[in-house]
């Protein structure tokens, strides 16, 4: 999610609590969209020349007002309308780093979780493109702090040297981009916008691995980076040894900087984390919530943010003064809302073709051609697995098959992932990019 989007939700809030009717939210700003968010202003869209004009001309003022309440310093609002930020930033927007002033290494808690990947961090910001901490790859499980990390690190290099071009990019987004230049003519252009980058910080890097466009192009990218001696950046859910199907090539290159890893945070780090963002959301919780909080939510720090953002809205929209009931039932809210939410067979379906390129009508239908049937098992082997759909259930969704298919193809998987670790990994991606639909 754009992080910007988060803080617009909290400026529509304030803006409620400050009295703006909800006819007034409704009309002007359910339609304007969050941008970003950089060390000075705040950028966002509206559909429409009618709809710029009115909260431009009325609601700037409230806006920043907002603002200033949320980061006590004075930001700049700039209202464009979706197409002239398609005309005037479709390059720039990933040129200048999405700053979100949370994300700082003043605001990183260090515990022994992720101290090594902090220090690596620091070190890569203050000096970029020294001789050994190139590239710079920071993996780990998700919600633990690594995209912190990366915007940190263009946040440091940013303030140092105003002049460098940073870029970051998501590894999905890399893919599409590409796609889309080799589609439009435009390879040259691309290739100068990542080429030219004194900083290059990709995001989830494991989303290239296994498109093969895509990763020559990295690979050419990362050579005219590194020789010219520019730091790179990596974030990966998994170390570059467990990218199975990363080409080759650019296995060691990974491997051959500086690979730093973050794991889920221990208790102490967990309440470290807790006291801060409680204090910093003006919340005031005693020791022994603070411990049960940290006793029960361990698996990553998204998830404590959520709980303490459960916390904040029960006690600000519904009155609750903060007590152990409280806390209790933002922990349990926590818990169930991951289990709640399961993927649909859409979903699925969706993240499947999107993995194969196939179009979801075509897997669902007839056609039997190997990687067509590959496919299709797979999604049906995901859906089994990820949802509460019966058998016959699942058949339905694809052109009707009988239950007996769906389970060959069921067992088909299983076996192939035990006896074959690529086609084991490319379930275990399938999976996280599920799994990233519901975060
Ligand atoms: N050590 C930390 N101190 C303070 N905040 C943290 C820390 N680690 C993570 N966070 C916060 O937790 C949230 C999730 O972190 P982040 O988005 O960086 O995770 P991630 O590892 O990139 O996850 P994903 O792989 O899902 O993108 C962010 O709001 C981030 O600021």
């Amino acid at each position: 999610m754009n992080p910007a989007d988060d803080i617009w939700a909290k400026v529509i809030e304030l803006m409620k609590q400050q009295g703006l009717s909800p006819t007034t939210i409704k009309t002007w700003f359910d339609d304007a969209k969050a941008v970003s968010l950089t060390e000075d202003s705040f950028t966002i869209s509206t559909p429409n020349d009618y709809t710029q004009s009115v909260i431009k001309s009325l609601y700037i003022p409230k806006i920043e007002a907002a603002l200033k309440e949320l980061f006590s310093m004075d930001l700049k609002v700039v209202v464009l309308t979706e197409k002239e930020l398609e005309n005037t930033s479709a390059a720039k927007q990933d040129i200048l780093f999405p700053g979100t002033s949370d994300y700082t290494f003043e605001r990183f808690v260090v515990g022994s979780s992720n101290r090594y990947a902090y220090s690596a961090a620091r070190a890569v910001a203050d000096i970029p493109g020294r001789a050994g901490y190139n590239p710079l790859f920071i993996y780990g499980e998700s919600g633990l702090g690594k995209t912190h990390l990366l915007y940190a690190i263009a946040h440091t290099i940013h303030a140092n040297h105003p002049d460098y071009k940073i870029v970051y990019i998501k590894g999905d987004t890399f893919t599409n981009e590409l796609v889309a230049a080799i589609r439009e003519g435009r390879n040259q252009q691309f290739r100068e916008k990542y080429r030219e980058a004194d900083v290059f910080l990709m995001d989830d890097v494991q989303f290239i691995a296994g498109r093969e466009s895509t990763q020559e192009e990295m690979f050419h990218t990362f050579n005219t980076l590194y020789e010219a001696g520019h730091q790179i950046v990596f974030t990966s859910d998994r170390p570059p040894k467990e990218l199975l199907r990363l080409d080759q090539r650019l296995q060691t290159r990974f491997e051959q900087g500086l690979p730093a890893d973050i794991k889920p945070p221990d208790y102490e780090t967990r309440m470290a984390i807790i006291k801060t963002k409680a204090v910093r959301m003006g919340l005031d919780l005693p020791e022994f919530l603070l411990q049960l909080i940290a006793e029960n939510i361990t698996a990553n720090v998204r998830q404590i943010e959520g709980t303490i953002n459960k916390i904040m809205a029960y006690r600000d929209l519904m009155g609750a003064t903060v007590d152990k009931d409280t806390v209790v039932r933002a922990v349990k809210d926590m818990f169930k809302e991951k289990s709640d939410i399961l993927p649909t067979a859409d979903v699925i379906i969706d993240e499947v073709c999107k993995f194969y390129n196939i179009e979801p009508t075509i897997l669902r239908g007839q056609g039997r051609s190997k990687d067509i049937v590959l496919a299709r098992q797979i999604a049906m082997y995901q859906i089994r697995r990820m949802t509460n759909l019966s058998l016959d259930e699942i058949g339905q969704e694809f052109s009707g098959r009988d239950h007996s298919t769906v389970i060959h193809s069921i067992r088909q998987i299983e076996e192939s992932i035990k006896s074959d670790s690529e086609k084991a990994e490319i379930v275990k991606d399938i999976t996280a990019n599920i799994n990233s639909r519901y975060e």
